[in-house]
């Protein structure tokens, strides 16, 4: 699978997002067909220290044993740890010309939510863009506006060649505007981790 076709499906998730086991969940997910995990360990009730790396640990193994594109959101220094294959900034994170130059070979994702922070972003040197919030998201409590399907067609037409994954209020109705908008992939949270059968919602996906 290329990276394109890796990002189809990707789970985004830390325990702060969970309602029980938060390994239960990705091992369900798994079965429906996520292609892509990002762990992101972050906000109220998230772990710290020894018990947040021991969580990444586990959740990475079993990215690996089902040859899931694991990617780390935000802490470098714990996707360094890990020696995950990914990392996943955003504006306001460490900055991707400094992580390339470390790490070649790493899958490098990067926020972008508007033509502002295109424009003043280093897209040459990350793997593919995450854009949104496409719809309101009630997981991210510092998310920016509502950017709508139209900013991943923008992207594209600027862009054609880099893999957008559309992030925020994607559910199993409305991922296929996403999807038609030119993205790669959707990015979710709740859409998976609050589902009553995530299997099933990772296939409506
Ligand atoms: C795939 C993907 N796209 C966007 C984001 C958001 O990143 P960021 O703006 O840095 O916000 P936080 O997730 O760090 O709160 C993402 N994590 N993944
Ligand atoms: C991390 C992030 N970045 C932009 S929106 C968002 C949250 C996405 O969560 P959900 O899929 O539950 O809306
Ligand atoms: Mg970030």
């Amino acid at each position: 699978m290329n990276l394109e076709q890796q990002l189809r499906k990707y789970l985004i998730m830390g325990s702060q997002d969970c309602d029980r086991d938060p390994l239960s969940i990705l091992d369900e997910a798994i079965e429906g067909g996520i292609t892509a995990f990002q762990f992101r360990e972050k906000g109220e009730g998230s772990l710290q220290g020894d018990e947040k790396y021991q969580l990444a640990a586990a959740l990475q193994q079993r990215c690996k044993t089902a040859g899931i594109l694991f990617i780390v959101n935000d802490d470098v220094d714990l996707f360094r740890r890990l020696n995950a294959e990914g990392i996943h900034v955003g504006q306001s994170d460490e900055h991707v010309k400094g992580i390339r130059e470390a790490h070649p070979d790493a899958v490098i994702g990067l926020s972008v939510s508007d033509l502002h922070e295109w424009e003043n972003s280093p897209v040459d040197l990350v793997d593919y863009l995450g854009a949104g919030p496409v719809y309101p998201t009630t997981s991210k409590k510092d998310a920016n506006p509502v950017s709508g399907t139209e900013w991943i067609k923008e992207l594209k037409e600027r862009q054609p060649d880099m893999p957008v994954v559309g992030i925020g209020g994607i559910t199993t109705e409305n991922a296929h505007r996403v999807m038609e908008a030119g993205a790669s992939g959707t990015a979710v949270i709740s859409a998976i981790t609050k589902a009553e059968d995530i299997r099933k919602a990772v296939g409506e996906l």
